[in-house]
């Protein structure tokens, strides 16, 4: 899909995002254990309707679940799965998925008494499961691959009889994300204890009417951040987002004061807008272990604005929707600069200007196609299979065509 910029008449901007997948996809499965939970909002991304599809079927007559991309679905059901009693099925995944670790999560799981099998390789999916009720109530996990094998065992700790404790190991990643289930968790009542290296979860068996309203996601929002920074004025009114937000990437509207854009919270939505006569930095430099999702958009924001940067903290790049590492520095290279990757950081030194007619590959990862979409502002170029924003994002483009991105 070829990309360019037309800018439209009016300079402010008003629109909404869909939900959170990832704070969707915590609230699917607690609904599963807690019937009388109501979801508002709920992200109408491909990797929260695979996980409602999955858990809308009665698992006795279901062989097998596919969740194709969506390393939450594959991770939470792995938990929720080996505990449910009904279940005897192969839970699988797309080709990438197939090769997306997780290993330490059906270690622990097995060493708290469940049947998982491999179906195909050590410690990659397929996984033929069969749910049956888990008898312990501790587990230690390392915790610097994935922070979603941790938040798929606190999701199932409720439904274990003494509930769950948690020793995380090692250097913990993605941690917002522990934060955000605990939070998850407590909103239904049940008690979350959280020191920096252990998680307790206690048990319910029964929740209070709950009714939940799911905030719109942030790391969504990041491709806006890049274009208003990337044009030469405009503003910005993105709801529905709050100031207490439970998601680590609303981050974003920190880092992007670095690059002169203001965020100001007004009831639910965020209002964006340039500093006047902002002097951009010559470098910048920001540790993303906390916030991996916001790599990508960072990374091209600093290309399109000829900055140089470098991030650290990015180990887990490398076994997301593809190596993001080695991806970006393949795409970000065309347009004449040059990056700097090592296994956990990248370096990215602008060239002289950027070169046209550039075509993004995407390698099937959303994050690619909507961190590089920003840049058309700059220069056209064109996106190759623009589909698959689908993942987290389906009206990614509307939305871009709203700000003059045709
Ligand atoms: O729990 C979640 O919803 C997520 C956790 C993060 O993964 P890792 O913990 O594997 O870094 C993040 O990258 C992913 O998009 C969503
Ligand atoms: C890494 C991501 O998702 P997941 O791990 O859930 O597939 C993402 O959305 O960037």
């Amino acid at each position: 899909m070829k990309l360019s910029y037309k800018p439209v008449k009016t300079n402010h901007f008003q629109f909404d995002i869909t939900g959170s997948k990832s704070i969707s996809n915590r609230y699917l499965i607690l609904k599963a254990l807690f019937a009388n939970l109501e979801l508002k909002g709920l992200s109408n991304s491909d990797d929260t309707q695979v996980l409602q599809k999955a858990l809308s079927k009665p698992l006795k007559e279901t062989k097998e679940i596919d969740i194709h991309h969506a390393g939450t679905a594959m991770r939470f059901l792995t938990a929720y799965l080996s505990t449910n009693a009904d279940a005897n099925l192969v839970l699988t995944g797309s080709q990438r998925m197939q090769e997306r670790p997780i290993g330490i999560l059906v270690e622990a799981l097995r060493s708290l008494g469940s049947s998982i099998e491999y179906v195909k390789n050590e410690g990659y999916p397929p996984l033929k499961i069969s749910g049956k009720s888990l008898q312990k109530e501790e587990i230690s996990i390392s915790a610097d691959v994935s922070s979603q094998y941790i938040t798929a065992l606190m999701l199932i700790a409720p439904s274990l009889k003494n509930g769950l404790k948690i020793t995380l190991e090692s250097k913990v990643t993605s941690k917002p994300y522990l934060k955000m289930t605990a939070h998850a968790l407590e909103s239904v009542g049940v008690r979350v204890d959280f020191d920096s290296n252990s998680i307790k979860v206690y048990s319910k068996t029964e929740i209070q009417p709950t009714q939940i309203s799911v905030e719109s996601d942030w790391s969504s929002v990041s491709y806006f951040y890049s274009c208003l920074v990337l044009m030469d004025a405009g503003t910005m009114e993105i709801s529905t987002f709050y100031k207490d937000s439970l998601q680590g990437d609303s981050q974003v509207a920190e880092f992007y004061r670095h690059f002169g854009i203001e965020t100001i919270f007004d009831k639910e939505s965020i209002q964006l807008s340039k500093v006047d006569n902002f002097e951009l930095p010559k470098k910048i430099e920001l540790h993303l272990n906390d916030t991996p999702d916001l790599a990508q958009t960072i990374a091209v924001t600093c290309l399109g604005l000829g900055v140089e940067c470098l991030l650290t903290g990015l180990h887990t790049l490398k076994v997301k929707e593809t190596d993001r590492l080695v991806a970006l520095k393949n795409e970000i290279e065309k347009f004449g600069a040059e990056v700097i990757i090592t296994e956990e950081s990248l370096h990215l030194k602008p060239g002289s200007g950027l070169n046209s007619e550039v075509k993004i590959e995407t390698y099937q990862d959303h994050r690619m196609a909507m961190a590089f979409a920003p840049l058309a502002i700059k220069k056209d170029l064109e996106i190759l299979n623009p589909e698959v924003v689908s993942k987290s994002f389906p009206d990614f483009w509307e939305k871009m065509k709203v700000i003059g991105l045709q």
